[in-house]
Order: structure tokens, then sequence, then C-alpha cells
């Protein structure tokens, strides 16, 4: 971390604790000061407390005792009070952090971020480590207690032998340098590990995970999965564990230097001729409390390098989220033709006049070298439904993404009425999409909730949940849960209603349907789980929709030919390109990939 990042990182930080709770992080500081000096009047009330026992005076050692008792005990109280209120506030702030990566992660407009490992690495980490972030603060502040404290007793201790302080500070320095050694040992191991933590995690949830339950059980891959999970785990532990002995080897050699500079230093005092008893209980109490307060001061200085690795994570989510204007985005990123009307209007149309457009749409996924779809041209009229169909791979979620603005092309443009998607914000065109998505949310609600997220302003709208349940045909099933539209669904409830993989579609397409103006309907095989004349009615069913408004273009992914042969216009993908276009009427009448595949499908049938 460079100089100037860490003093952001640590304004980060502290602006973090600040926000917290301002009167009890004072109160905390109070707290700490008084035990800092608690702490150091310990050494000084004992050597009283010896010299007036050896100078014949045992009332006032007495006195003394009593108020080194006193020092030690309100040492003690105060750092147990401190410890409680700095869990509490830690809880309070981590909740907070908690919260905004939540915020921030859910705001990143694209999705590519929760695609990639290595982000979804980093986030994990910051999730793991967000409650070091509170403790980082006062660990800073730990660290200035400690060395104020050291900084007290190496004045004590000058006042005795001068070299007193350089014997135990020298050997202090080299129990500091090897933590900070040590740490690193085991960061470089969590992140040489972390892909096959990621993948030991991948393999026990699918042993222990309900929705893999049922394969598994059928294929018995329980323990050769687990088997892989122990032996990713085996690589983890092995790996990490022997980080932990080469970093517990160089603590040990840190501390074996502060003994020697300690013992030496008794040697020291007790060697001098002037020395008082007082003296040498003086040093041996100080340097005892060295040694503590190198440990505590070492320990806290990882504490508070942690914490500023968990605020530089923070940092760069928050950088992460902030979504470039769409007016400052590299021209090179792109090869915008000029819109077809001649003048790019900022504003969405109510409806859409002419349609939507590819141009020269190219794209592979970040991270990746392949591409997935290659130079795409194509026009999808206001008021069309088409159909996309191709193998599987072939790009046709891939491009229905792209249509949602949840990727950017590499190159080319897509266009909505001829505004091209990239001068408006993602979010501006998304709030005028509706989409159905195969691997589709199971948001576990209420049915009604489950339904109205489709429309956030209108999610407590009874009205507006039951048009879009009759729009997706989906009102008979409403009738059919114990509760009726306030029933809970799905096994977070402990007596949730589990709705089957087809009533789940049912939600989604109503989900898909509270939108009141959508410019663009995806529907990507929401309806895999019906049979096929479900799905046909389905289809039929938004198809006279948007022949009744057709200020949208409907698009459509099946892999059923009798829901594809509807469309108007239907769209043949292979490997990521336009290989044919047209109706099935058009596509039927000639040779060609089309034609293949729905001779297949009909020989499949008869
Ligand atoms: N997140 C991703 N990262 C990298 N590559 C991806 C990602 N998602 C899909 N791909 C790749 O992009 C290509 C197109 O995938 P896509 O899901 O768009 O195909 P599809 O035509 O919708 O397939 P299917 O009919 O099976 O749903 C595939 O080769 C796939 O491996």
């Amino acid at each position: 971390m460079t100089g100037r990042r860490a003093t952001t990182t640590l304004g980060t930080l502290l602006r973090l604790a600040w926000r917290t709770d301002r009167k009890a992080g004072l109160v905390l500081a109070v707290f700490l000061l008084s035990g800092a000096v608690s702490h150091g009047l310990v050494g000084v009330f004992l050597r009283e407390v010896a010299d007036a026992a050896t100078s014949g005076r045992p009332p006032q050692a007495v006195v003394w005792a009593v108020a080194a008792g006193f020092a030690l005990a309100a040492g003690v109280a105060l750092g147990r009070a401190e410890l409680a209120l700095m869990q509490e506030l830690a809880e309070r702030m981590g909740l907070a952090v908690q919260e905004e990566i939540l915020t921030l992660t859910s705001g990143v407009p694209t999705i590519e971020h929760l695609e990639r490992p290595v982000y979804l690495d980093r986030l994990r980490t910051l999730r793991e480590e967000s409650w070091q972030l509170y403790f980082a603060v006062w660990a800073l502040a730990l660290v200035v207690e400690h060395a104020a404290q050291i900084g007290l007793g190496v004045a004590l201790m000058a006042a005795v032998h001068p070299l007193l302080p350089l014997l135990l500070g020298g050997a202090v320095l080299p129990s500091l340098l090897v933590r900070r050694r040590a740490a690193r040992h085991l960061d470089a191991a969590a992140e040489r590990t972390a892909e096959s933590a990621r993948l030991e995690q991948h393999l026990s949830e699918m042993v222990t995970g309900a929705e893999s339950a049922k394969e598994v059980r059928l294929s018995g891959a329980g323990p050769a999965l687990g088997g892989m999970a122990v032996r990713r785990w085996e690589e983890v532990s092995d790996v990490q564990g022997r980080a932990g002995v080469r970093a517990g080897l160089v603590t040990f050699a840190g501390s074996a230097t502060f003994l020697a500079g300690y013992v030496g230093a008794l040697g020291l005092t007790a060697g001098q001729g002037s020395a008082t008893a007082g003296d040498v209980v003086l040093v041996a109490t100080v340097g005892v409390q060295f040694v503590t307060q190198a440990s505590r001061l070492a320990f806290h200085l990882g504490s508070v390098t942690a914490g500023l690795r968990a605020a530089a994570r923070l940092a760069w989510l928050r950088a992460y989220a902030q979504e470039p204007a769409p007016a400052e985005e590299p021209a090179s990123a792109r090869q915008p033709a000029p819109p077809e009307d001649g003048h790019s209007p900022s504003r969405l149309p109510g409806r859409l006049a002419g349609g939507i457009s590819l141009h020269g749409v190219s794209f592979t996924y970040p991270g990746t070298t392949r591409q997935v779809l290659h130079d795409l041209d194509l026009r999808m009229p206001a008021g069309a439904t088409v159909a996309l169909v191709g193998a599987h791979g072939s790009g046709k979620t891939t491009l229905a993404k792209l249509l949602c603005a949840l990727y950017h092309p590499d190159r080319g443009e897509i266009r909505a009425d001829g505004i091209p998607l990239h001068r408006l914000t993602p979010q501006a065109w998304r709030r005028r999409v509706s989409a159905v998505f195969q691997d589709l949310a199971r948001f576990e609600l209420t049915a009604a909730e489950t339904v109205g997220v489709g429309d956030l302003p209108r999610l407590g709208d009874r009205r507006a949940v039951e048009s879009a349940l009759t729009g997706a045909g989906a009102t008979s099933l409403i009738a059919r849960l114990p509760d009726g539209l306030s029933t809970e669904l799905g096994d977070t409830f402990e007596r949730g209603h589990r709705p089957s993989g087809g009533q789940w579609q049912q939600l989604a397409l109503a989900r898909a349907s509270m939108r009141r103006d959508p410019l663009l309907l995806v529907l990507d095989e929401p309806t895999a789980s019906l049979d096929a004349p479900a799905e046909s009615a389905v289809f039929a069913r938004y198809a006279e929709a948007a022949r009744r408004h057709p200020g949208a273009v409907t698009l459509l992914i099946t892999h059923r030919f009798p829901t594809v042969r509807t469309a108007d216009l239907i769209v043949v993908l292979d490997a990521g390109r336009v290989v044919q276009q047209g109706t099935h009427a058009d596509l039927i009448a000639r040779p060609g990939p089309y034609a293949e595949l729905y001779a297949i499908q009909r020989e499949a049938f008869t």
C-alpha cells in the first residue's frame, strides 16, 4: 500500500468509526487514556512501596501499596469496560458496513462482477473481515496508548540507568518486526489457497444443500463429492498450517530476543551499586509491562494492518460500484454508428415507435478471452414477438443479458428507437425492461411480495399484483395457496409453502408482468417446467398482449418449436452469429439450420 493510499484508507476507517457512535467513541477514548495512566502509575507506586519499606517507613509503604492496588484495579476495570464497549461498537459498525456492502453490490449496474471469482473472493473476504474495521480504529488508539506507556516506562528506566531503555528497546524492535512478517506469511497462504477454499465450499454445499440433494442422492455421489471437498480442505489446511508454523517460529524468535533483553536489564540494574531495592522492583515491573505492552502493541499493529486492508477493500468496492457516467465512457470501447434519426435524445419514449436494433455487437465475457457474440446486426420491430433459437451455448441468454444492459457490448451498440443504450444509465433503461430468466430468482417472501417486487413502487398494491397474476395466467395458483396472496413461500419460513418448479416460474412470469410500460419484455425459457401446450398458452397470452400494446418488443427464448413458430420474427443464432432470420413460413421454406432443427423436433414428437 502506498503512503497516499494508506492515508486515504485510514481516513475511510476513521470516518466509519466516527459515524458509528460519536458519544460512545469519546467515552472509549477517555477510558483508554485513564487506563494508560493507571497502568503507568503501578510501577511508580510499587517503587515507593519498596523504598519506604527498606528505609523503615512502613505506614508510607502501606499507603503506596494501597495506591498501587487501586491503580492496578482501575487499569483492569477500565480494560474490561473498554473491551465491552469496543465489542458493542464493533458489532454496530460491522452491521453498518455489511449493509453498505449489500447496497453497493446490488447497486453495481452490470452483473459481470457476480460471475467473476476474483470479485467474489474479494467480496467474501470483505464481508468476513468487516468486523475488523472497527477494532482497527481502536487498535490504532491502543497502539498509541501502548506507545505512550512504553514511552513512560522508557523515561522511568532511563532515570535508573541510561542504558536500560536501549537494552529493552533494542529487544522490542525485532519482536515488532517479526510480527508483521508472520502476518504476511499467513496472508500469502490465505491468498494462495483462495481457489481451493472456494471449491471446498462449493463441494460441501453440493453435498449438504437442498437444491442438489436429489441428484446427489440418486447418483450416490455424496461420498465422492465429500471426499473431493475433504481433499481440497486438506490442501488448504496444509498450506495454511505450514504458514502458521513459519509464523509461529518467527514470532518465537522475536519473543526470545525480548526475553534476553529483559534478563540483561535486570542484571544491569542489580549490578549497579547505586540502585535501590525500589529501582530493581521498578525495572522488574516496568520490564514485564514492557513485554506485555510490546506484544500488545505488535498485536494491535496487526489489527490495524488487517483493518486497513479491509478498509482498502471497502474503498475498492465503493469505487467499483461508482458507475462512470455514460458520456465519460471511453469512445474506444465502442464503435458507435450514427443514430437512425440523426440526433440522440436522452429520454426514453413512453412506447417504442421503431423498435430495438443491434449494430455490429460483439461481446466477450470479462475475464475470459473467447468471444461469445460476433458482430451482430439485428432489427426487432416495436410490437413484435421475436423468438431467439439456436443450439445450447449459441449465445441466446448472453444476447438477452446485453439487451437488459446487464453487460455492455465490447463493440457495436444497441439502440432503442435510435437511442444508443450506452448513452443512458443502465438503471434508466432497466426501469423499462421486464424479464424472466431460466435461472429465475426465488424470492422467499409472501406470494404478494414475490410478485410485487417486479415493480417496487407498487410492491404493496394488491390490485396491481392481482392483475399481474392474471396477465401471467397464474390466478389459479394463488387460489390454491392456503392463505392466498398472504401465503409465505419457501423453506425460510417455518410453515412456508413450497411452490413447485413450475409454480415458481408462474410467479416469476407474474413478477415480470408488474411493470406497466416496459419497452422490452424478455422471456428466457421461463416455462421450461411447463408442458409444451401450457408453454404455448403462456406465450400466446404474451403475444396477444404485445399485439394489444404494440409499443414494446417481446423477446422469447425457447427450444420448443410449437411456441417458436408463433413468433413474428425468428432469429437463429449459431456460435454467437445470426445465421438466419424471418418468419416461420420463410425459414421453413428454405434449407438451413432452422428447417433442420424443426425437422428434428417434429420427428421426435411424431
Ligand atoms: N458468465 C459467463 N462467463 C463466461 N462465459 C460464459 C458465461 N455465461 C455464458 N458463457 C459462455 O457463453 C456462451 C453462450 O452462453 P449462453 O448462456 O448465452 O448460451 P445459450 O444459447 O443461452 O445456451 P442454452 O440454450 O444452453 O441456455 C457459452 O459458451 C457459455 O459457456
